[in-house]
């Protein structure tokens, strides 16, 4: 169970009666037994309230609550950090945030955070230096080497990497992996090797999904899940602009309004769940059950055929383009919104998201940002849904997702 800041400091006086046998009234005495005091300070007063009635509890107010009156900590420090999520392109393709991986030589490289997968994969200095023009890059420390461990990983898009594996220092936010599975890539797709954005990838799926063998390794969320303050992360990725991942807290300034969580199915390994339904604009909401991840490493949403028909039969002049291979307009044309409903909750994507992006650089004719799953067998709730809330990753022992409104 994670270990979570007790900010339990106590003045605490014991009085021990030293009572001798039962005799004649005899005079007895009481000493004072003077425990080690801790000044109770107003934070940490304020740290148990907020957790008494099941608010957020601030970053700051959590640091301050760790520091007694003589500045001594008064507790194992609890860690909890913030790390930027940028926009790798114009269209929010994927976010990118800085990662500092290494102990005798530590470089920082910026990693595409991925809910979807389970390895912290990273361009190094065993490829080829052609491959690494333009790359930050892991500088592996053989000393470190997992022995006979090896990685491959491949993602829907066809793309994937291979490599070996060492034990090192990974600093996220703040936050630090003293020793975490650092998958060295020997090889990389044409699709890594020409974006010269992405360094890798850190999963923040389940550590079920970790592709080393012979032994799979831990996801950097689970490696350092038991430090943490609370033992989950929250994703606050937007619409053309730098967002966050928080580890360890929820930023209570982050989100208006209610969170509404459901628990998840881990059993393929993704945050897996379902809404009840869903509806297009103004219209009325559809109820049919919709199954899928939630998944920070996939650009668009990916939904039920006739689910994606009923929302472009709303967009005059979409069609499903056999050239694009997906619904395409025109890019002048007024999106409508599209909620998917969660324990009777509309969860709310601006029809503004769902541009997309032109098909072509130049081109009128731009390309949906909700398309059908057809032949990827489960449904990808990706960035476009994502980037219009604050989602709570919550890996307790029973695992949950939660959605606020941005
Ligand atoms: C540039 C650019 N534009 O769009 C992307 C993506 C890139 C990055 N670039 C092409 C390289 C690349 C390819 C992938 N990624 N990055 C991220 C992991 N991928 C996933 C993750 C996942 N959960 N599910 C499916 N695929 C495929």
């Amino acid at each position: 169970m994670p270990s979570f800041a007790t900010i339990t400091a106590a003045l605490a006086l014991t009085a021990t009666v030293v009572a001798g046998p039962v005799e004649r009234r005899k005079a007895f005495s009481v000493e004072q037994v003077h425990k080690k005091i801790f000044a109770k300070n107003g934070a940490a007063a304020t740290v148990k309230t907020l957790r008494k009635y099941g608010k957020p509890v601030p970053e700051n107010l959590l640091k301050a609550a760790e520091i007694g009156p003589n500045d001594q900590i008064l507790t194992t420090l609890a860690s909890s950090g913030s790390d930027p999520a940028i926009p790798g392109d114009a269209y929010d393709s994927l976010y990118l945030s800085p990662v500092t991986i290494g102990t005798t030589n530590p470089t920082t490289v910026n990693l595409d955070f991925d809910t979807g997968s389970g390895d912290l994969w990273v361009f190094s200095s065993l490829q080829a230096s052609a491959q690494l023009s333009g790359h930050d890059y892991y500088k592996v420390d053989s000393s470190k080497k997992i022995s006979g461990a090896t990685w491959k990983i491949s993602y829907g898009d066809g793309s994937g990497a291979s490599g070996t594996v060492y034990a090192d220092k990974v600093v996220v936010g703040g936050v630090t992996a003293t020793t975490q599975a650092v998958e060295a890539a020997t090889s990389v797709s044409s699709q890594f090797s020409s974006d010269t954005d992405t360094d890798g990838l850190l999963g923040l799926s389940f550590s079920t999904l970790n592709t080393v063998r012979p032994t799979p390794q831990k996801t950097f969320f689970d490696t350092v899940k038991s430090s943490l303050a609370s033992p989950l992360f929250a994703a606050n990725l937007k619409y053309h602009a730098a967002g966050t991942y928080d580890f360890g807290y929820i930023d209570s300034t982050k989100y208006t309004g209610a969170i509404t969580y459901v628990k998840v199915d881990t059993s393929q390994g993704w945050w897996q769940f379902s809404f009840s339904g869903y509806s297009v604009g103004t219209g009325a909401t559809v109820s049919s059950s919709i199954n899928g991840i939630a998944d920070t490493g996939t650009t668009l949403i990916y939904l039920p055929t006739a689910v994606v028909k009923a929302y472009y039969a709303k967009v005059s002049g979409a069609t499903n383009s056999a050239t694009y291979g997906g619904y395409v307009f025109s890019c002048s044309a007024t999106l409508p919104d599209f909620n998917l409903v969660l324990n009777g909750v509309k969860q709310r994507v601006p029809g503004k998201y769902i541009n997309y992006s032109p098909v072509q650089t130049g081109s009128s004719t731009c390309y949906g940002g909700i398309q059908s799953n057809e032949g990827i067998g489960i449904s990808i709730f990706g960035d476009i849904f994502l980037k219009s809330k604050y989602v709570i990753f919550d890996g307790a022992s029973t695992p949950r997702i939660g959605f606020a409104d941005q």
